[in-house]
């Protein structure tokens, strides 16, 4: 029987720029309607750190130096980024079911997630967007527009904002409709668009909300079987990146827990995704976790590969 899967979409599902991201949602929209071909109802979650980062950089850069455009807040460059990537995706999605002659449709919700105003996350940046830069372009870009910047494993220094916990998804109700309806749906696009109860009603905060965190309480609020978050890794590994290192393809609440203590799951990357699963694990009588490339959806589905994260 089917199941209902929460799926949060990494980066590699999207890529960097229009398009790329154009051809990549055409492999991703393949992933996502296979599940569906398989009985299952699956809503969609995914990233917006690199996309979101360049509107609003762009955005910035008209407004203080091009064309003189009106200033555009950062919440306003989420609500842009959930557009873009949401058309796109729902576009290739709408192909591939129609290709499979499945009778079901896909649409985006514009998603707000109420965050607390007083959550630890503002006082301290953490989420990366936008692009890679070298150690002296981000210096000059921190100097002239007192951005933070970290260095990234490697790869070179990007921008980083706050990044505060997902406390309740607004449009929640309107979502369980259309998922009950039986459509594909996409919703917590770059982990939704990070607002605040104020007394004159929800206003946009400057900040990201990580999308794996944010599809785990998308998944713990619509009852789903299965948290599903596709990557770009098979499995997850302990020891990742050394001459020990060696893939899980199952492990417990408790197991997670101590390979979190341990340090096996990078900050920033995997960490926060076994956070997630743990989180929906933790709090769902039955609920699963699964970890796995978005190539491998299916397979991992099928217990062929993946990592499972159960109680
Ligand atoms: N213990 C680990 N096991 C597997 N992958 C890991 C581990 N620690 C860090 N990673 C890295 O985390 C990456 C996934 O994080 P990230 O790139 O932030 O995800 P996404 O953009 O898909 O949300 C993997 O592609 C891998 O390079
Ligand atoms: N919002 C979010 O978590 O984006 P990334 O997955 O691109 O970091």
């Amino acid at each position: 029987m089917g199941k209902r899967l929460v799926i949060a979409l990494g980066g590699n599902a999207l890529g960097n720029n229009p398009e790329e991201q154009l051809q990549l949602v055409k492999e991703t929209a393949k992933s996502v309607v296979d599940l569906v071909k398989d009985g299952n109802d699956v809503i969609i979650g995914h990233g917006n750190g690199p996309q979101v980062g360049m509107i609003n950089l762009a955005m910035d850069f008209s407004a203080n130096g091009g064309a003189g455009t009106p200033s555009m807040p950062f919440p306003e460059c989420g609500a842009m980024s959930q557009g873009y990537i949401g058309y796109h995706l729902q576009q290739a999605i709408q192909e591939e079911l129609k290709k499979a002659g499945i009778d079901k449709e896909c649409a985006s919700i514009i998603t707000q997630v109420v965050v607390d105003e007083k959550d630890p996350a503002f006082e301290k940046p953490s989420k990366p967007v936008g692009m890679f830069y070298s150690k002296e372009e981000a210096e000059k870009i921190q100097k002239e527009k007192g951005f933070t910047f970290v260095e990234d494993a490697g790869r070179g220094y990007r921008r980083v904002v706050p990044s505060p916990k997902p406390q309740r998804i607004v449009e929640l109700n309107v979502v369980n409709q259309l998922v009950g309806h039986g459509n594909v749906v996409i919703t917590v696009g770059g982990g939704g668009i990070p607002v605040i109860e104020t007394e004159e009603g929800l206003k946009g905060v400057a900040s990201v909300i990580d999308k794996d965190r944010s599809s785990a309480k998308l998944a713990m609020d619509l009852k789903a079987d299965m948290l599903v978050i596709l990557t770009a890794v098979d499995r997850v590994c302990i020891n990742f990146n050394k001459p020990d290192q060696k893939s899980i393809a199952e492990m417990t609440v408790e197991d997670a827990k101590q390979y979190i203590k341990e340090g096996h799951f990078a900050p920033g990357s995997m960490l926060p995704k076994v956070e997630a699963c743990l989180d929906f694990v933790e709090n769902n009588p039955n609920g699963v976790a699964l970890i796995t490339s978005l190539e491998k959806a299916k397979e991992a589905l099928h217990g062929e590969t993946g990592t499972i994260i159960k109680k």
